[in-house]
């Protein structure tokens, strides 16, 4: 592909806190262009982007429109690419619309996620529609495209964090011990919507869905093992900091451990190893995840920090389209254009 060729893009849900992140890093993209913005159609007119989010004023004027299905031969005409921000099922409803319309998908959702429909169901609570070709599970450092793939699923802010950490140091680990993941997130992670536990005054440290979360088999299903997971929400805005505890195969030294996770990253710019445990403003606004380590005795010890709006979900899901478009990772990502909300 030419590097002039301009892909265009549209986002959906971009009056969201993950939506408006991608859209404001498509804006500033060298190859990708932002054609449309939707939101739901519950909004009543079409109006700048910029009137939701006046931070983008005078440097993004993207027009933000409901988005009505009648708009889908138009959009098909005019876009190649279309990123889904959208509740799980308005992503499991609308997904299959757009690949049959041609385009290719880069679903930010958990309707896609998880391989087994079971698993699914008892997650998210509803069906997960049939497709005719399975769905990349697209954490971005261990994914590769043909090219061909019409929907690709990025993977859930949490997941993104364990799966960095972990999926290297798999063959490390004692056989059929259980990885231990205590994360916490800032209140962006519950999205824009209001909610009495995501208000200003109720929000104080604590653990949440704990052994129930949704991210707890998607985990499993990335590190292709068990895992113990316990999300807490924190009173701060954006940003996850997890804390992950894991036994140690025998021998297995830090040495071993720095070199797994150098081979892996040696040629990954957006995940840095870090020599002291990472602050959450060494990412906020940033497409990097920042990993550090420790060894107790036959314990590991990770400590990794992410932007659940970027690396955890807008910046991830850009990274998958450079890659998959053969575009180097950190196309328009690096340095990041700074965060919107
Ligand atoms: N927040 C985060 O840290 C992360 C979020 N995600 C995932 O990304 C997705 C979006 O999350 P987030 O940005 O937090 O959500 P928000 O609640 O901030 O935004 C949701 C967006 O979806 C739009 N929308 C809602 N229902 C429909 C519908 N039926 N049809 C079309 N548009 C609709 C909303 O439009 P309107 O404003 O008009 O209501 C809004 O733009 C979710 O699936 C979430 O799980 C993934 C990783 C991290
Ligand atoms: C703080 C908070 O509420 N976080 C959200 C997770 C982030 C998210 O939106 O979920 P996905 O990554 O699966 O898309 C939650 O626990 O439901």
């Amino acid at each position: 592909m030419s590097k002039q060729e301009t892909i265009q893009c549209a986002v959906f849900g971009a009056s969201g806190y993950s939506g408006v992140e991608l859209a404001w890093l498509l804006h500033n993209h060298p190859v990708f262009s932002l054609t449309y913005a939707f939101s739901s159609s519950a909004r009543e007119k079409a109006e700048p982007i910029s009137v939701l989010y006046p931070q983008l004023a005078g440097r993004c004027e993207q027009l933000l429109q409901p988005w009505h299905s009648d708009l889908l031969p138009q959009l098909a005409q005019q876009v190649r690419v279309v990123f889904l921000a959208l509740p799980h099922e308005a992503s499991a409803e609308l997904a299959p619309q757009l690949i049959a319309a041609g385009l290719v998908v880069f679903d930010l959702s958990g309707a896609f996620r998880l391989g087994d429909p079971k698993t699914h169901l008892s997650a998210y609570g509803f069906q997960q529609p049939k497709l005719a070709k399975k769905v990349p599970y697209g954490l971005a450092e261990f994914t590769q495209f043909s090219g061909d793939e019409p929907l690709i699923a990025v993977p859930g802010c949490y997941p993104t964090a364990a799966g960095l950490a972990l999926r290297p140091l798999m063959p490390l680990l004692a056989p059929h011990s259980t990885p231990i993941v205590n994360a916490v997130s800032g209140v962006s992670g519950a999205g824009r919507k209001a909610a009495l536990n995501t208000s200003f005054c109720e929000v104080s440290l604590q653990a949440y869905g704990v052994a129930t979360h949704r991210h707890q088999p998607e985990m499993a299903q990335s590190i292709g093992r068990d895992v113990v997971f316990v999300p807490h929400l924190g009173n701060f805005k954006r940003g996850i900091l997890a804390t992950i505890y894991a036994e140690l195969a025998e021998g297995v030294n830090e040495h071993t451990i720095a070199d797994a996770l150098e081979a892996t990253y040696a040629n990954h710019p957006l995940v840095r190893l870090v020599a002291t445990p990472p602050k959450l403003q060494q990412v906020v606004g940033t497409p990097y995840c920042d990993i550090y380590f420790k060894v107790h005795g036959s314990q590991l010890i990770l400590s990794v920090a992410i932007d659940n709006l970027l690396k955890g979900a807008a910046a991830q899901a850009l990274q998958l389209a450079n890659q998959y478009y053969g575009l180097t990772s950190a196309t328009g990502l690096q340095p990041s254009p700074g965060a919107v909300v």
